[in-house]
């Protein structure tokens, strides 16, 4: 079996095994130490002059290799151009969205330092999967260096529809980047519409069944891979969660009202304000409710060093304060609002006592929370999903309460609508939701698309191009 890569900003160290290393952690770490394999990226730390090789630590069958970057070059990489222009574009915040040509190519130096020192790391046999919207030109710079084997890119983030897409000024030369990939992997199909769309409309591409990309002397192909989580890890937790300590204070605190529980990254593109509105408007238009229902939103502090976070955080706290002050009595406070970060276990008592799970983001490339969510219920007394229909995980959740989050007052009554539900309907919706999270799992979508990558040849001869035509056949190398 070839040898695994995987580069991604963040590297899961096998030293955090708390609250950081998520369930994309664990599944990542579990496909290396099965093939063995190295985990590169981002070291988390900045230096003026630093050395142009990563440092290597091994665990294991893993090789971890670190990158450590020039202070202004990560500052325009990371809050830049990734968290600045293409996080905002590929969640459909035009208005939000900064393009400066400095942020650019600071982008593209750092992806071409990490390809200079993960090149010498490399076997021709290697596997390479590319993890997420910081490193689109890795590819390209790697062919550049001569590398040849198999890449793979997974965008955790949706992909804009064309109309969003053109309005970046880079949008040409990124999807370039994206064709000197093997296999590009997206969230949900209405992300592989619209990238395929843009390649057949606008860069003159053309497309085979089964999403194969033919884009100037490259093909590719582009396919749908949802992304899951270790659903029998949470299930466990949530079980040995029944009765401890945590979930008795809790219990306690609330005096028998129901609990609507929010579990998001303080961030633009999860819809909190909305989401506080929503919970005022329940408050304001349903009084009945008022003293029986509590909201707690865990919101821990992201990308600080993004303005637009910055502001978002005085905007909620703002909004916070004004709910609790309005609606307040001296017994209860009818919303909680926590800023830190709480671990696994933790955050699966919280998901098991809340009637409500509040997961209503404006856009998000799937959302892993509602699946969580949905793993940690009491089946025989479930609690019910809120879900945007924006999130990615509402094309599998079916069985959710679906809500518009730009419709406060449509929130405030779905909310209603959820607190009331009985306990048959609840079941019948928590299975068809529990079926799909059970399902596609963190390690089925790991292996499908390692197989797929693995699988990958020529995508050559024999695909049948649909629209305008193939590109006149000529010998070609692989890349
Ligand atoms: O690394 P940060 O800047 O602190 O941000 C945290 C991660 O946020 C994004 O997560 C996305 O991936 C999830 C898993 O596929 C998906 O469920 C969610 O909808 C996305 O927002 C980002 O893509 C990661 O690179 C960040 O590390
Ligand atoms: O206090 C917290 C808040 C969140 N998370 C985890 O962070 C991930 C968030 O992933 P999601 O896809 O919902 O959104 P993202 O933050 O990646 O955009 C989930 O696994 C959460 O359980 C956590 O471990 N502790």
């Amino acid at each position: 079996m070839a040898r695994l890569v995987i580069v991604s900003n963040r590297v899961a160290s096998p030293k955090e095994r708390g609250a950081k290393a998520g369930g994309l952690a664990v599944a990542l770490r579990e496909a290396l130490n099965k093939r063995g394999g190295v985990w590169f990226g981002w070291s988390g730390e900045t230096q003026v002059d630093p050395p142009a090789e990563p440092k290597i630590f091994r665990s294991g069958k893993v090789t971890y290799a670190l990158q450590t970057l020039d202070p202004e070059d990560q500052r325009d990489h990371y809050a830049g151009y990734a968290n600045g222009t293409l996080w905002p574009l590929c969640h459909y915040r035009l208005g939000l969205l900064n393009f400066r040509r400095t942020e650019w190519e600071g982008y593209r130096r750092v992806n071409a330092t990490f390809a200079r020192a993960l090149m010498p790391l490399l076997k021709p046999d290697d596997i390479v999967w590319v993890h997420d919207y910081h490193f689109i030109p890795l590819a390209s710079e790697l062919r550049a260096l001569g590398f040849e084997g198999r890449i793979g890119y997974f965008h955790h983030i949706p992909w804009p529809t064309p109309e969003v897409f053109l309005t970046l000024p880079s949008h040409a030369a990124l999807v370039r980047d994206l064709s000197r990939y093997d296999l590009v992997g997206l969230q949900t199909e209405h992300d592989v519409r619209a990238l395929l769309t843009y390649v057949s409309s606008e860069a003159r591409g053309w497309i085979a069944p089964g999403g194969v990309v033919g884009l100037r002397d490259r093909r590719f192909r582009v396919a749908t891979y949802p992304i899951g989580i270790d659903a029998d890890a949470f299930v466990r937790d949530a079980q040995a969660a029944a009765g401890s300590e945590d979930e008795e204070r809790l219990e306690a605190s609330l005096a028998g009202r129901a609990l609507a529980v929010g579990v998001d990254r303080l961030d633009y593109s999860k819809g909190l304000p909305n989401k506080f509105a929503a919970f005022g408007e329940l408050l304001k238009s349903h009084p009945e409710r008022r003293s029986t229902v509590t909201m707690m939103q865990i919101a821990p502090f992201s990308r600080g060093e993004v303005a637009e976070y910055r502001a978002l955080r005085r905007e909620l706290e703002e909004l916070a304060g004004s709910i609790n002050g309005e609606y307040a009595e001296f017994d209860w406070v009818p919303l909680r609002y926590l800023n830190r970060p709480f671990q696994r276990a933790t955050l699966a008592a919280i998901y098991r006592t809340a009637r409500l799970g509040v997961v209503t983001p404006l856009r998000d490339g799937m959302n892993l929370v509602a699946k969580e969510y949905v793993a940690a219920q009491n089946p025989e007394d479930p609690g019910v999903l809120v879900l945007s229909r924006f999130a990615g995980a509402a094309d599998e959740l079916s069985g959710s309460v679906i809500v518009n989050p730009y419709d406060v007052e449509g929130m405030a009554d779905a909310l209603d609508t959820a607190l009331s539900m009985p306990l048959d309907e609840r079941r019948d919706r928590w299975r068809a939701n529990m079926d799909k999270v059970a399902r596609n799992t963190i390690h089925r979508w790991c292996e499908s698309f390692l197989h797929d990558l693995s699988g990958v040849d020529d995508y050559g001869a024999d695909v049948e191009p649909v629209g305008s035509p193939p590109p006149a056949k000529k010998p070609r190398s692989r890349r």
